[in-house]
């Protein structure tokens, strides 16, 4: 590429029709074409071979085309097609010098390099100047004919041909004025147009209409240098601004921006060289569409690279970013504008299409840094949510009104963040985001309602279970009459504080009617159920309850004393008190009577299947043969309150009795015992037949002093019995006494001990209680002779607990 000064030049198609791309590319970065959008002019020069047409325009335009040398004659210099820029022109002007047309060397064919470069001329400028010989006007022979004729031929090619401006610069004018040539000159123009055929669209088209023809003539540059160049300077004026509007170019309808020159000139230069007709409109959506998309493509790449939207898209990863949507809207439309203003001259059409694919193409790299800000903005406002919702029960605010009003506080603080982290161009959709957060606020206050009510409600279990199961148990232990009224009335006092505190409790939580009434008639149904499983519990063990009652009032006095039989009670009553309590605690524990209406004859039918019918003679007894307590179920009661059936009390009845019946003989015969301690001392009449018969040997007793000796020691032996027994506590009524009543308790029981050592031996039942006295003293709890021990314990808990699974089967 060749330069002086201001001014660059470069062959843009050699001289065998090669397009020279790269020569153009530096020479439009050189001269900044690329920034002049639509603001530029082509002129081209046409002509015959040699003659000045380089000499013309270095001298018009300040180009640096080679110009023959004088001394060497004339033959071709220039070769194809050359490009230069004009200096000092306004708007930037682009003038191409072309190969001359007359040349001995060309043929004649539509390839001929001349035809080819015409067509490329007409296609490309605004104005072509078509140089001539002012000798050759009118003239039939001239050497511009076949010039004008390829011109008017090529036109023809062009689909739908821009309007040029054809200046016909007359050179080395004669003394002829111009006004006299231009007439001439446009009447060959005429004839030539005229005879060039056309196409059938255009027959009748004038030359007008496709050209403006200028004349303009010049003085021989080599004869009158001066006056030559003073022509030239008053012509390089009408160059000045010529693409405004009546200015010398044509309408410029195939125009395209400067930026998209090289690759239109390339792809015009390649139709033409295939060959190939030439639609300019077409053409210029062509160049639009590559130029545009080249355009898009490297602000696309720019944008990815960018420093901005990297780092943007690196901190997207670790949280919110404020200001996300207006930082990378700003980058966006930077990159667009930029677009906007490169493609500007472009079509409008392909323009708007590019540009909205540029813009999809970096929303789609945008979105995933998109999306990921949301979902960092829905994680966070679900955060704050359950935070903020957290303090607010905490503050005693009611559920309902703290869930919504939480709510509605999340939620525009996510609207808030979505129009932070929104972006102008995209108007994406987030409202399904919206939603999610929505749904997972939802869930969330779900679970917490939940968890909250499953809270309360166990909070109000436990206060029933607290305040009813220790006072029913105590209430069932201490079995009477007002037993289930007092715990009718326990439980309802109970139950409707539970309710209405649960009741309190629920306000707060928004329910519907039936969801509340279902919660508090569950509670109702807890408390119920807490005290049907006590008395279940205190069922199971009612054998152990009876017996303790029987002991407690048979082996205790009206003042709870413990009981001395010294022979003045009278056991078969404190018995029959005994038990009756006991049946009185079995009849109460029989069955569940919480409700109001459960009035039952269990005690009377008891009372008269266990108590009457054994103090009835055996005639009695005979005479009815229907026993009320065979049977499984309770007439009067659902099996579901039943906790002992009929046939299980009966049972645990005859084991209470066999349990109770050793004590009470043991009473017995430690009241004969007593009675018998009582009377140790002989009858008077006794006493008084003693002393007359015996009153001899006394005397010699009393008088012998050996005797005497004797009964003295006997005296001190019996006196320090006495003292050893009295500090034991025994006896107090003497030595002798002492003695005797000793013998008389002590001798009973080893008796007794030794005969039924004696049955044992013959019947091996050493562990049960019913024959083994010793065993069964101690199966006695509390009992009268000997405490309670663990193995009659576990004897009865075995019988209840046998008893509880029937009564559960029940
Ligand atoms: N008679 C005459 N000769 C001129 C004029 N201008 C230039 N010349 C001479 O014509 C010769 C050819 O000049 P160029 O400017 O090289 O002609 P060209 O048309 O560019 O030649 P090619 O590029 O080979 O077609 C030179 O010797 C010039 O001195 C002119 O106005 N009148």
């Amino acid at each position: 590429m060749a330069r002086s000064d201001e001014c660059y030049s470069t062959q843009l198609i050699d001289g065998d029709g090669i397009f020279n791309a790269t020569g153009i590319e530096s020479f439009i970065k050189e001269v900044r074409l690329g920034e002049c959008g639509l603001s530029y002019a082509v002129v081209s020069i046409m002509g015959p071979q040699s003659s000045g047409k380089s000499t013309l325009l270095n001298h018009l335009f300040g180009t640096n085309f080679r110009e023959m040398d004088a001394f060497r004659g004339r033959s071709q210099t220039t070769k194809g097609i050359w490009l230069a820029n004009c200096a000092g022109i306004e708007p930037c002007t682009l003038v191409m010098d072309l190969e001359g047309t007359d040349g001995r060397e060309r043929g004649e064919d539509d390839t001929a390099f001349e035809k080819q470069s015409a067509l490329f001329a007409l296609a490309v400028s605004d104005i072509v100047l078509i140089n001539m010989w002012c000798h050759d006007i009118g003239r039939e022979q001239a050497a511009n004919k076949p010039l004008l004729k390829t011109v008017f031929q090529v036109m023809m090619r062009l689909f739908s041909p821009r309007k040029t401006t054809l200046m016909f610069v007359i050179r080395d004018k004669t003394r002829t004025p111009l006004e006299n040539l231009e007439p001439v000159l446009r009447e060959d123009v005429q004839k030539i147009w005229d005879s060039v055929s056309k196409p059938h669209a255009h027959k009748e088209t004038p030359l007008n209409e496709f050209f403006n023809v200028e004349v303009v003539a010049l003085s021989s540059y080599e004869e009158k240098e001066e006056q030559f160049k003073e022509q030239v300077a008053n012509l390089r004026q009408r160059f000045f601004h010529s693409i405004a509007p009546g200015g010398l170019a044509g309408d410029r309808r195939g125009v395209v921006p400067a930026s998209g020159f090289s690759f239109s000139a390339q792809q015009i230069w390649k139709v033409i060289k295939e060959n190939k007709d030439l639609d300019l409109p077409a053409h210029k959506v062509m160049v639009a569409t590559v130029r545009c998309e080249e355009i898009a493509n490297e602000k696309y790449s720019s944008f990815a690279a960018n420093e901005d939207w990297c780092h943007l898209e690196e901190a997207v990863q670790s949280g919110l970013i404020p200001g996300f949507g207006k930082k990378l809207s700003s980058i966006l439309d930077d990159f667009l504008s930029k677009y906007d203003a490169e493609a500007a001259y472009f079509d409008e059409g392909v323009r708007s299409a590019k540009r909205k694919q540029l813009e999809e193409k970096l929303l789609q790299l945008i979105q995933p840094a998109f999306q990921s800000m949301l979902g960092h903005l829905r994680s966070e406002t679900l955060e704050k949510f359950k935070e903020v919702f957290d303090k607010a029960l905490n503050g005693g605010e009611g559920f309902s009104s703290a869930s919504r009003n939480c709510t509605q506080f999340c939620m525009a603080r996510f609207d808030e963040g979505c129009a932070d982290v929104v972006i102008e161009q995209a108007k994406w959709d987030t409202s399904k985001v919206r939603d999610k957060l929505h749904r997972d606020i939802d869930a969330h206050i779900t679970s917490v309602r939940t968890a909250k009510l499953a809270e309360i409600t166990a909070h109000y279990e436990a206060k029933l279970k607290e305040a009813l199961s220790g006072p029913v148990e105590a209430l069932l232990d201490g079995a009477s009459s007002d037993t289930w009224p007092a715990i009718r009335k326990l439980f309802r006092r109970e139950t409707e504080a539970a309710v209405s505190g649960l009741s309190g409790a629920l306000s707060g939580f928004d329910m519907d009617g039936q969801s509340k009434d279902k919660m508090l008639g569950s509670i109702e149904n807890y408390a119920r159920g807490v005290v049907e499983a006590k008395a279940r519990e205190e069922a199971g063990r009612v054998l152990i309850h009876m017996k303790d009652r029987f002991s407690t009032l048979f082996s205790h006095d009206s003042d709870s004393m413990p009981r001395v039989w010294t022979g003045k009670e009278d056991i078969r009553a404190i018995t029959k008190t005994a038990r009756s309590a006991s049946l009185k605690l079995l009849s109460v524990m029989a069955v569940i009577r919480l409700d109001d209406d459960d009035n039952d004859s269990i005690e009377n039918t008891l009372s008269v299947a266990l108590v009457d019918s054994a103090n009835a003679t055996l005639k009695d007894r005979s005479a009815t043969t229907f026993d009320p307590l065979a049977s499984s179920t309770w007439e009067e009661v659902s099996p579901a309150k039943t906790l002992i059936t009929p046939v299980q009390c009966k049972s645990l009845w005859r084991q209470f009795k066999a349990e109770t019946e050793y004590s009470v003989s043991q009473a017995i015969a430690a009241q004969e015992a007593n009675k018998r301690s009582n009377n140790w001392l002989p009858p008077p009449w006794a006493i008084a037949a003693l002393i007359v018969l015996g009153f001899n040997e006394f005397m010699t007793l009393l008088r012998n002093p050996l005797y005497l000796g004797v009964i003295f020691v006997a005296f001190l032996l019996m006196k320090a019995l006495w003292v050893q027994l009295d500090i034991s506590g025994e006896f107090r009524n003497g030595a002798l006494p002492g003695l005797i009543s000793l013998s008389s308790k002590f001798l009973p029981t080893v008796m007794n001990l030794l005969k039924r050592l004696a049955e044992e031996g013959q019947v091996p039942a050493a562990n049960d209680p019913q024959r083994n006295p010793a065993l069964a003293s101690k199966s006695f709890r509390n009992g009268v002779s000997s405490s309670g021990d663990t193995s009659s314990s576990a004897s009865s808990e075995v019988t209840s607990s046998e008893y509880s699974s029937n009564s559960k089967e029940d």
